[in-house]
């Protein structure tokens, strides 16, 4: 379970909304829409130990029982996936997954894992591909797979559907909404598009976060 509870956000001394609580459970994905500007990345930014010092927030976060606000980003295990990719050039798709591997996993289980991971996602034998040779639902895929390596316990996904073209965007959503139920991961989905949210499921709204409860 992800919860917000209480958050009120200010720039300078000035309220960028006030006592936002939100609870998502496992498997879930809430969608939070609203207009450009509206604060939607700096709720994201805050959930993962990064808001930027012009802001203040109080309030807190709470991840599976744990109170997380606090802790460094790295302890959170909360995922975020951005609108751009952020896979680095200078390394192979296999590298760029290593990556986010646990220090835990060592040796050849790493190869083994990485393998693995290639073939769930369709894209078996690609680990010494370079990364800009695949098409932008390759790397979709990769990016997605490579947030979830980290093993994370909630996931952020920022507009990650605004960069891919229409029918690619409709096959890769279905596919990431599966993915993340089948993992039990609990997802807020930051979008300014209807579109984007998952069939039936919850919808929060900007402008109805003063005191919104769900
Ligand atoms: N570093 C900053 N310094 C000053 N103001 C900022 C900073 N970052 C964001 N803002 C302002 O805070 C408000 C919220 O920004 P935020 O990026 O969270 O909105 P958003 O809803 O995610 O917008 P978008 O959909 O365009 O990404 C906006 O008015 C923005 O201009």
């Amino acid at each position: 379970m992800l919860q917000i509870e209480n958050l009120t956000l200010r720039r300078a001394a000035q309220p960028l909304f006030e006592n936002l609580e939100l609870r998502i459970a496992p498997g879930e994905v809430l969608t939070l829409m609203g207009a450009s500007g509206s604060g939607k990345s700096t709720v994201l930014n805050w959930m993962i130990g990064a808001l930027d010092p012009v802001f203040s927030a109080s309030g807190s976060l709470w991840l599976n029982g744990q109170r997380v606000e606090g802790l460094p980003t790295e302890l959170r295990r909360i995922g975020i996936l951005f609108q751009d990719d952020l896979l680095f050039a200078n390394m192979s798709v296999g590298q760029n997954l290593a990556f986010a591997l646990p220090a835990t996993i060592r040796g050849a289980a790493r190869h083994e894992r990485i393998a693995q991971v290639l073939a769930d996602v369709g894209l078996a034998g690609f680990a010494e591909r370079d990364p800009a040779t695949l098409s932008g639902g390759q790397r979709a895929r990769i990016n997605l797979m490579r947030a979830l390596l980290a093993q994370p316990q909630a996931l952020l996904l920022d507009e990650p559907f605004s960069k891919l073209d229409v029918l690619l965007r409709e096959q890769f959503r279905a596919w990431v909404f599966e993915h993340l139920q089948r993992a039990g991961i609990a997802t807020l989905l930051v979008t300014h598009d209807p579109q984007d949210a998952p069939a039936g499921g919850r919808v929060l709204n900007v402008s109805s976060w003063q005191k919104s409860q769900l």
